[in-house]
Order: structure tokens, then C-alpha cells, then sequence
């Protein structure tokens, strides 16, 4: 036996393992291979009484380091006994309700896979940890769901997930994308004319580019988060918003080429953000499988040719009319107009990240519900540059004088540009261009639909 472990080692099998500092020390006797298990990577410990021997079986996520959160690995090790600071924190002896079906309830479990989210990691991370965690978690009866085209989601959401909400199933969905395959769901949730219905449960695997949701609701915070989540986790209502537009608003698709009917009074609900100017310019321009290989740097590599355009044009000022909707300190509705019709940045958003460190709104709390403005008017480029610099230190560009901070409870905006390049509106990461003369609308929506399975409450 090697003369590092002692008294205090953990056996079972050929393993032996200790509790050094924030490790898992293991080693296999026969192969005297070493394993070090750092206790963050641990998702959880689960009972384990194979091959005669009561003992505990660990789980946990190897990564090879931080930057390769999306190639991690779900592994497991058997011991015979653990120290209890460790049990404490992870042993899981029950499942939570929202993966348990009992007699006298049933839960519809759904494992939906964005397969060309963020950088077509889905499958992989759905193959290589979740499929192997609920396997050990003893859940097998489950339905997978890989998305064929953009449509896959919203077509499941409405044959499916609705349907079954509408006859009084419990559904839970452990959705493997960014934040179009979560706003696909609440868009067909909350054009469905009725509100009668068992809410979903939405477990967020994110693997998209921005992951607003998952950044700000903590799914991101270590690279366990999103498992120990869907195991710890409760249901919470996931707030969102409407958004009107005038009647030639169209989507846009195929990379900005095509056009695609919204209706003909159009309206789409969002979760995350809507917004014009350079955000809504940038997202919509990045949206290209070319710039989708750069990741989340897709964003500021599209910010950058805004701002300081290639052909040498000047940067563009946005022009047009927004008017607040605001309720004064005894709750009532009163309407404050911006005085000027040029704008840069415009975007009101529900939660406080729009992607990893991008501090949007510091002052929003994990679906809180409030809708916050961040707005500034036309600035020089470095001006612009350096704000949308200081999002990134902690959401520092709020307290500067060029920028607007203010709790809204909707927005309108009336478009006044000639070329549609400029009038294009963001609403969680779908593009939506609106008809010359046109406009939109946005509220805060006062129906919860969908429940997202969360550690925050
Ligand atoms: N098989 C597919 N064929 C065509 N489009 C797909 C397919 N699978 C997913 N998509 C589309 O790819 C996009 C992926 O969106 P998702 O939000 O999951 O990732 P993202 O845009 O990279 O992340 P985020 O929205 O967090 O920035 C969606 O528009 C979705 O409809």
C-alpha cells in the first residue's frame, strides 16, 4: 500500500481513497492509477449497495479544466464510506419531485437537445454526462427529443408539452440549449389562448452561446451547476414579457436573408431581453454559422464592425421614438417620453447577464420580474466601447452619466429609419424586422406559464 494514505482511507474494491484539503485522493491497488476528485466536480452521492457492500457511489464531472466546461465527462467511483461533511453537502437519498414519478402522480420526463446550440456541444454533453447521470440516478424512462431544424423545439412545445399541460400531465424538460430553445417554449406557451394547464418544469442544461438565463440564475457559476441544480433545485415561475409589433413585422431567417409571418397582429414573448440599436444590430449580424464558430466573441467581434465599420461609414445613430411606461411611487401608470429621436443602445431586459460577466443589469435578482432599461444616445464609438467595456467589470456602465438605468414596466418605440437594416428589434436572440413607419410595444406579462428549475428562489 502506498505510504501516503492512513487510517482515515476509504476502501471498497482495489479503490482507496482520502479527504486531502478540497480532494478526493484515490487510488486503484492493482493498477495504481491515481484519481483526484476535487470536491466541486463532485454532482452528487447516491446509496450504493452493489456486489454485497453497503457503501456510496460518487459522482462527479471531469473536466480537464475550467475553459472545457462543455467536454466534461460524468464519472463515477464506488467507496465504502465517505467523511459526513462530504454526505452532508451531497448525498442524495430521495429524488426530487420533479423527476419522481409516484403512483399517484406521473412525471413526463423530456431530455430536449439543441443540437446546433452554441458550438454543437449538446448531444456530446447530453451523451457524455446527463445521459450516464439520470442512468445512475435510475431513470430510464424518459423521451429524447434531438431538434432537426429551428422549428423542432417550437413544433414539440405545441404537439407535445401543451397538449399534455392542457390534460393535466406533470412534465419536466431538461432542455440542453441556449436561450432560443427556452423562449421557443414560452412563445408557444404563452400564445396558447389558454391558462388552464399543469406548468411545465424547464431543467436548463445550458449550451448555447449568450446562456443569459443560465448566467444569471446561477447555472453557470461552477461547472456542476446545472446538474446539482436539477437534483436540488425547485420550481420557480419564469417571469417574461410581451412584445406588440405593428402589422408587417416579420422574423427574419436563413441569416438574415429570409422573412418569415410573426401574424397579422403580430406579438412574441421573451424572457430575457428586447432590444434595438447596436445590441439587436450586433445579434442579429453575428447570427451566421461564420461567426457562430467564435462562440460567445461573436458579440463583441459584431460590436466592433458596428461601431467602427469596415467600409469606413460613420456609426450609425438609430433614430426613432421611445416612450417609458413607468408607475410612480403610489403604483400609478404615467408615460415619460425620451427627449431626443437618435439613440445608440437600447435594451430592457428581465434578468442581470446576458452572457458570462456581461453585467447588464447588476441590480436585477434571479427572476425577480422587474423589467430594467439600459439606454444611452448616440456617443463616439470608443465612448460606446468603453460602457459596453465597463458591463464587463461588474456592471459598472450604470452609474455613468451617458447611460439611463430605470425599472420599466414596458416600452414603446416607434421606428423612424429608411432602411430596415436599422430597424431590426432583438427579442431573446430572435431578429425581428419591422415595417417601415412601424413599431412595438412591450410589457411586462403578468401570466407565469413555465417554471424553471432553480436554486434561487
Ligand atoms: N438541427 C437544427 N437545424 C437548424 N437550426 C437549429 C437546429 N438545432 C437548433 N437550431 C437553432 O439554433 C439556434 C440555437 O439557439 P440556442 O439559443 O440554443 O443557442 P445560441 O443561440 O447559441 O445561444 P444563446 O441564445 O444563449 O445565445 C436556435 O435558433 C435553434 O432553433
Amino acid at each position: 500500500m502506498p505510504d501516503t494514505l492512513d487510517s482515515s482511507s476509504i476502501h471498497m474494491g482495489s479503490l482507496v481513497c482520502k479527504m486531502v484539503e478540497n480532494h478526493l485522493q484515490c487510488i486503484d491497488l492493482h493498477t495504481q492509477e491515481k484519481k483526484h476528485i476535487s470536491i466541486d466536480d463532485i454532482v452528487c452521492i447516491l446509496p450504493d449497495s452493489s456486489q454485497n457492500q453497503i457503501g456510496y457511489r460518487v459522482l462527479f464531472l471531469q473536466t480537464d479544466s475550467e475553459c472545457q466546461r462543455d467536454h466534461a465527462r460524468l464519472e463515477s467511483i464506488q467507496v465504502a464510506s465517505l467523511p459526513s461533511k462530504l454526505l452532508s453537502r451531497y448525498l442524495c437519498t430521495e429524488l426530487p419531485h420533479h423527476l419522481n414519478s409516484r403512483r399517484d402522480q406521473k412525471v413526463d420526463i423530456h431530455v430536449v437537445i439543441s443540437t446546433l446550440s452554441g458550438t454543437g456541444l449538446a448531444k456530446s454533453i447530453f451523451q457524455n454526462a446527463l445521459e450516464p447521470f439520470l442512468f445512475h440516478l435510475g431513470l430510464t424512462d424518459y423521451n429524447v427529443h434531438e431538434t432537426q431544424s429551428t422549428h423542432t423545439i417550437m413544433e414539440l412545445a405545441r404537439l407535445t408539452f401543451l397538449a399534455r399541460a392542457k390534460a393535466g400531465v406533470s412534465q419536466t424538460i431538461i432542455l440542453l440549449s441556449g436561450d432560443g430553445g427556452l423562449v421557443d417554449l414560452i412563445d408557444v406557451f404563452y400564445n396558447s389562448a389558454e391558462t388552464a394547464f399543469v406548468l411545465p418544469n424547464i431543467a436548463l442544461i445550458p449550451t448555447g452561446t449568450g446562456n443569459a438565463m443560465a448566467n444569471s440564475t446561477g447555472l453557470l457559476s461552477h461547472s456542476t451547476s446545472a446538474f446539482t441544480t436539477l437534483l436540488q433545485g425547485k420550481p420557480v415561475p419564469i417571469p417574461s414579457f410581451s412584445a406588440n409589433f405593428s402589422p408587417g413585422a416579420r422574423y427574419t431567417t436563413d441569416e438574415g436573408r429570409g422573412r418569415a409571418t410573426i401574424g397579422t397582429t403580430p406579438k412574441v414573448y421573451g424572457a430575457v431581453v428586447v432590444s434595438w440599436g447596436i445590441h439587436a444590430s450586433l445579434v442579429a449580424d453575428s447570427d451566421t454559422a461564420e461567426y457562430r464558430k467564435f462562440g460567445a466573441d461573436r458579440f463583441k467581434m459584431a460590436a466592433k464592425e458596428l461601431l467602427f465599420p469596415s467600409s469606413g461609414a460613420e456609426t450609425h445613430e438609430y433614430n426613432g421614438e421611445i416612450a417609458l411606461f413607468k408607475l410612480d411611487q403610489r403604483g400609478k401608470p404615467y408615460v415619460s417620453v425620451i427627449e431626443h429621436s437618435k439613440h445608440m443602445y437600447v435594451l430592457a431586459v428581465l434578468v442581470s447577464s446576458l452572457e458570462s460577466n456581461f453585467l447588464i443589469s447588476p441590480q436585477s435578482i434571479p427572476l425577480d420580474g422587474q423589467l430594467r432599461l439600459v439606454h444611452f444616445g448616440p456617443i463616439p464609438p470608443e465612448e460606446a466601447m468603453r460602457l459596453m467595456g465597463l458591463a464587463y467589470q461588474g456592471g459598472q456602465h450604470v452609474h455613468e452619466k451617458a447611460v439611463t438605468y430605470t425599472q420599466v414596466e414596458g416600452l414603446r418605440i416607434d421606428f423612424h429609419e429608411a432602411d430596415e437594416k436599422w430597424r431590426r428589434v432583438c427579442v431573446d436572440g430572435k431578429i425581428i424586422v419591422v415595417e417601415q413607419g412601424g413599431w412595438v410595444e412591450v410589457r411586462k406579462e403578468p401570466r407565469r406559464l413555465l417554471n424553471l428549475i432553480t436554486c434561487v428562489s
